[in-house]
């Protein structure tokens, strides 16, 4: 991958959103809004546009049980399983195998009324670091999705608008060491997920209607793909 004239830029984005993704856990006061709880998932934004456009930035928190970080970024990160979790993608094709944790995707979203349809063109990185505050524990897994312009792929020709998306799932895993050394079973198994996700919707679309779109999207999205999670992987042997 390294010799990928996209590397440079993979390895600076991934490492920042990392560092970002991180900071946003410690800072759960200050300019974030809370607008969607359910459970253990919390939903928070910035309202912010630019050029009247909104690009709120979203962070979303969630405990999820019996699965681990690397289990949770595998099915976010493999194409394979994409269709089955994301409701509002109409198509997905890897354009590019960049490394065997590097695809550049093109991702045709399904309209979601009033605004028009939109496209996204973004490489996706999966990668996993050691926890600096758990050495010897799991390491974090992080899957970043970054959007990237490819001159073959020129925006806003066809019948779609070109969102500019940079997403960040990063896991840590947490395991409650069973009685007298007995085996590790999904129920010692905790997941912190956050997700942060910075999109701008490429044309422009009222502000209320994004927001109202996004309040919405994101908590169903959000929702569906750590049950998609759980399901998959209860009855398999646990991926570490
Ligand atoms: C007007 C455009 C709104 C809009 C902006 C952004 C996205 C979106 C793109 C990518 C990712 S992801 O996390 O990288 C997973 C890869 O698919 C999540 C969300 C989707 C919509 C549309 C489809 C709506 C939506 C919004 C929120 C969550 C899911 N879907």
């Amino acid at each position: 991958a390294s010799a990928h004239h996209l590397w440079p830029e993979i390895d600076r984005v991934t490492m920042e959103q990392m560092h970002y993704a991180r900071m946003s856990v410690e800072d759960s006061g200050g300019v974030w809004q809370l607008f969607a709880e359910e459970g253990e998932m919390k939903m928070y934004r910035r309202e912010e546009e630019v050029g009247g456009m909104v690009i709120d930035p979203l962070r979303a928190c969630h405990v999820v049980k019996g699965v681990t970080g690397h289990e949770v970024c595998e099915y976010f990160f493999n194409p394979q399983y994409r269709l089955e979790w994301e409701a509002t993608v109409e198509t997905t094709t890897v354009l590019e195998k960049i490394a065997d944790d590097i695809l550049l995707f093109l991702q045709v979203h399904k309209r979601i009324w009033p605004a028009s349809q939109r496209d996204a063109v973004f490489w996706s990185h999966m990668r996993h670091v050691p926890d600096d505050k758990d050495q010897d524990g799991p390491p974090i897994w992080v899957v970043v999705n970054n959007s990237v312009d490819i001159p073959d792929l020129p925006a806003n020709t066809g019948k779609c608008v070109r969102l500019l998306l940079t997403v960040c799932l990063m896991c840590q895993t947490f395991i409650d060491p069973p009685k007298d050394g007995a085996k590790v079973t999904r129920n010692d198994l905790t997941c912190k997920i956050t997700y942060c996700s910075v999109v701008n919707p490429g044309g422009w679309a009222p502000p209320a209607v994004l927001r109202a779109v996004y309040k919405r999207e994101y908590p169903k999205f959000l929702k569906r793909f750590t049950n998609y999670v759980i399901d998959q992987c209860q009855d398999k042997p646990i991926l570490f």
